[in-house]
């Protein structure tokens, strides 16, 4: 079921730029509309320049127009599971379709876990505690 996702994941960890680390990750996202987007990890000699596999994909993905995502899926370059970072969740967050969709942690074309974004972030903050804010606040 998530094969396609997964394969588009593996290939764009090809164009992984890791000179500082060396560990290639690959990111694929799947849009409403059924498109599968990717991205990998870009590094920078500044090291907090660097931008993870999966938000570039999810950036790439809204960049073209798209603003909800209906599955993520990550692979990263060892024989265990990589799993997404603080930040990125965040990210996934902001362009879910809902907290309940599929996170693809993949280890190989045949190994993979499946978690929802809300097993990975749960209790997230999302624009809904800024509107909660608002229509509370009295200054
Ligand atoms: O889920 C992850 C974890 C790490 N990285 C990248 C960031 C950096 O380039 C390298 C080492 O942290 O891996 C990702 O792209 N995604
Ligand atoms: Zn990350």
């Amino acid at each position: 079921m998530y094969k396609e996702l997964i394969e588009a994941a593996l290939t764009a960890r090809e164009n992984a730029y890791v000179p500082y680390s060396q560990f290639k990750v690959g990111s694929a996202v799947l849009t409403e509309d059924g498109q599968i987007i990717s991205g990998c990890n870009i590094e920078n000699a500044s090291y907090g320049a660097t931008n993870c596999a999966e938000r570039t994909a999810i950036f790439n993905a809204v960049s073209q127009g798209h603003r909800h995502i209906k599955a993520l899926a990550v692979v990263g370059d060892t024989s265990t599971f990589t799993y997404p970072c603080g930040i990125c969740r965040q990210v996934m967050v902001e362009f879910a379709l809902n907290k309940d969709i599929p996170i693809i942690i993949v280890k190989n074309s045949e190994e993979y876990l499946v978690k929802t974004l809300e097993d990975i972030l749960p209790g997230a903050f999302t624009k809904s505690d800024l509107d909660a804010h608002k229509g509370e606040k009295n200054v």
